[in-house]
């Protein structure tokens, strides 16, 4: 049985950036990912990067080919093409990166537990065996696929990941679930000329953020021809002659509705990809969720295994599973100060169109929480910027503590807020005040002076 010094099971963002650290300090390792196809993780293959290289292809189509619908479909077969050649040139990438290294070993099949230190790998040609002195899970995480009448029998059902692969543009792309993934897909496939519907089951449509944000979102996506359905439960699908018909009834009086389309994204969240590892035989527990049970430090309940990701649990992000390397590089190598607890608050972005980020508490969280606080809001369109992108949808707003004069949240809703944010982020983190960015030099016109007023609270 060949033995290592770290077997990392998944080759996410943790788990790569971690083989690569273990191997330049001398370390003998194994990274087990069980598709070719996966080499880099979910991010440059399935996820972020495909999404927004296809989203940013969206915006291009729409101010191009706005409502000729066959010149779209063609630049939505080119732009997935295009995004095929990037996911495949970084999926070599990230391969040669780790297989090139002479301690490196990477074994292209499936991983399971024999024991807390033994695994299983399934591999085409048979099963082998590897031993670790300590092991990584960086697994992921898997769609969440809910009990639909059918669903598993349609040929129109999709989740994010196939429905990437389609090169045929939907006339009407129907998505079950309002949340990141939801609202991204909407806002890329209704730019590149589809109809768009979500049915989103709750009863608040982005129920993370402050109602005037949502309110101000939801405009703009309906003014783009989205339709938004809320209390809408999925019950039945069934495939047609033209395409298929999604039965949904309303949540609050069981009505029946009826929505035909050509393509169904069922984009109703994701849970931690624990299947076929055999967590039992290592002695590492999961919670109610199905995500792996950590403590701070990303240690499980089994002595010398590790979680790191998604499949831990919690927000998913793919800067949060490079967060959880530097956790561990430091627990293994560094001062061992450095946990979960460190990272909050955590911005986000989602690339709707214009996109929204966000870090901090809401203005409703807030409240509820009893602080003493400033609103400050600002429409995008007074930021001169966004009238030179032709960009002047949407809205900037910030929380500040009336006694500190700290700022609490920030959350903006413009061109360019996935980049802005980081700025936001770097002045709490530092413990500014307001008033710092207040009174900063930003380079104009650029959409991030628009902080300058924005924090003159
Ligand atoms: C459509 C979409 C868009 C997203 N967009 C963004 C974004 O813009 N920004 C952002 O920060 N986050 C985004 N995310 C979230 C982000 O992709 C994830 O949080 C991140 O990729 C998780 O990385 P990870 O390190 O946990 O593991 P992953 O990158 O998911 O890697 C896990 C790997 O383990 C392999 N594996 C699973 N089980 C086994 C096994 N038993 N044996 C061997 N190998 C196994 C899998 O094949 C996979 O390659 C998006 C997610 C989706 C679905
Ligand atoms: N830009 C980004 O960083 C980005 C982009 C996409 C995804 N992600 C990550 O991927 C994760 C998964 O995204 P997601 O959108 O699938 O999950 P989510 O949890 O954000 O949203 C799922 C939504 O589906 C709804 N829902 C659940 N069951 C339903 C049903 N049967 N019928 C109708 N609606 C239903 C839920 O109420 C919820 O609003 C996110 O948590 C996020 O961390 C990040």
């Amino acid at each position: 049985m060949k033995q290592y010094d770290a077997i990392i099971i998944g080759f996410g963002k943790a788990g790569k950036t971690l083989a690569a650290e273990l191997s330049n300090r001398g370390w003998q390792v194994a990274v087990i990912e069980r598709s070719d196809m996966m080499y880099g993780g979910s991010c440059p293959n399935i996820a972020c990067i495909p999404t927004k290289t296809l989203i940013h292809e969206a915006g291009i189509s729409s101010l191009l080919y706005h409502e000729d619908f066959p010149k779209q479909a063609n630049m939505y077969k080119q732009a997935v093409a295009r995004k095929n050649r990037l996911t495949s040139f970084l999926r070599g990438n990230n391969y040669e990166r780790l297989s090139k290294r002479p301690n490196v070993t990477v074994y292209t099949g499936t991983a399971s537990f024999i024991s807390a230190n033994t695994l299983k790998v399934a591999l085409p040609d048979g099963d082998i065996e590897l031993q670790g002195k300590e092991i990584f899970i960086n697994t992921g995480s898997t769609p969440i696929i809910p009990a639909i009448d059918g669903l598993k029998e349609s040929q129109h059902v999709y989740t994010s990941a196939t429905l990437l692969d389609m090169n045929v543009l939907p006339k009407h792309l129907i998505i079950v679930g309002g949340g990141y993934i939801g609202l991204e897909f909407a806002s890329m496939y209704a730019g590149f000329g589809s109809k768009v519907t979500i049915l989103e089951s709750g009863n608040r449509f982005m129920p993370r953020n402050d109602q005037d944000i949502a309110k101000s979102v939801r405009e703009v996506m309906e003014r783009k021809g989205i339709e938004i359905h809320l209390n809408a439960r999925a019950q039945s699908i069934h495939d047609t002659n033209d395409g298929v018909t999604l039965t949904y009834s309303d949540v609050s009086d069981g009505t029946p509705y009826f929505v035909d389309g050509d393509a169904i994204l069922i984009a109703t969240g994701r849970k931690p990809m624990i299947e076929g590892l055999n967590l039992q035989a290592a002695g590492v527990e999961v919670d109610a969720h199905g995500a792996i049970v950590v403590n701070d430090q990303l240690r499980t309940t089994a002595p010398h295994v590790w979680a790191m990701g998604d499949v831990k649990g919690g927000p998913q992000f793919t800067y949060l599973s490079l967060d959880d390397f530097r956790i561990i590089r430091d627990q293994l190598f560094g001062d061992k100060k450095r946990d979960i607890g460190d990272r909050d608050p955590v911005q986000y972005a989602v690339f709707i169109d214009p996109p929204l980020a966000h870090i901090g508490l809401t203005e409703e969280e807030a409240l509820k929480r009893g602080y003493s606080f400033k609103v400050s809001r600002l429409p995008a369109t007074s930021v001169v910027r966004s009238r030179t992108l032709q960009q002047t949808d949407g809205m900037l707003k910030a929380i500040v503590n009336s006694h500190s004069g700290k700022i609490m949240g920030c959350t903006l809703f413009c061109a360019d807020a996935p980049e802005i944010i980081n700025i936001v982020a770097l002045a709490m983190k530092t413990g500014q005040e307001a008033a710092f960015l207040r009174d900063f030099i930003f380079t104009h016109p650029s959409m991030s002076e628009g902080l300058n007023q924005l924090f003159d609270v």
